[in-house]
């Protein structure tokens, strides 16, 4: 059976889209920043505070190969930046995989990260100015990785639900 991958800016909704396409299609879901949690027992923060981004990349890379060769059908929502580092983005096109890019305009993402950053340790210490200027640059850089993915779907404007029937129809 194939992996369901959702992946995207912070922000984008893969949590929230991949909660409601796992009970709507009645597949796990598996969030892989809450993996990397609880396979060191600390938070995203923590790790980033007490091991430093490198470290966190590499255990990153590590669980979602464990996730990507566990046995069950699952969908697996992959951290902001998992696509662009260790090479983590090749996996994204193998044929035991759906990979889907859940992209976002910079402005959506202003809007939704502007609310929520205190567990999001790249942005957690920026006014909104620097913000979204950071969001701009970031997801330029980014957006080559992203792109890697099988499939795109764009969400600016669309409810949780538009999303999840985008991605059933992908998987149909
Ligand atoms: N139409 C929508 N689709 C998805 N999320 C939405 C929508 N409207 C608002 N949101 C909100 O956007 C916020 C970000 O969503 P979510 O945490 O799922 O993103 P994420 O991609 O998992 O982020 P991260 O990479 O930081 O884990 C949430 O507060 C969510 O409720
Ligand atoms: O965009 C990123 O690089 C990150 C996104 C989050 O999902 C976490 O994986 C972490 O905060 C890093
Ligand atoms: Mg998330």
């Amino acid at each position: 059976m194939k992996k369901i991958i959702l992946l995207g800016y912070m922000g984008c909704g893969k949590s929230t889209i991949a909660n409601k396409l796992s009970k709507n299609i009645e597949i796990p879901f598996v969030d892989l920043d809450k993996k990397i949690e609880e396979k060191v027992n600390l938070s995203i923060n923590a790790i980033f505070e007490k091991h430093g981004e490198i470290y966190f990349r590499k255990l990153e890379h590590e669980v979602f190969i464990e996730l990507l060769n566990s046995p069950e059908q699952l969908i697996i929502g992959l951290g902001g930046g998992t696509p662009c580092y260790a090479n983590n983005h090749e996996l994204l096109k193998g044929d035991n995989v759906v990979s889907v890019y859940l992209k976002a305009s910079i402005d959506t993402l202003f809007n939704r990260l502007s609310h929520n950053k205190s567990k999001r340790p790249l942005i957690a210490n920026k006014s909104d100015a620097e913000m979204k200027e950071f969001i701009a640059k970031h997801l330029f850089d980014r957006s080559f990785y992203y792109n890697q993915a099988q499939y795109k779907v764009v969400v600016d404007d669309k409810t949780i639900d538009q999303t999840v029937l985008d991605i059933v129809t992908i998987l149909a």
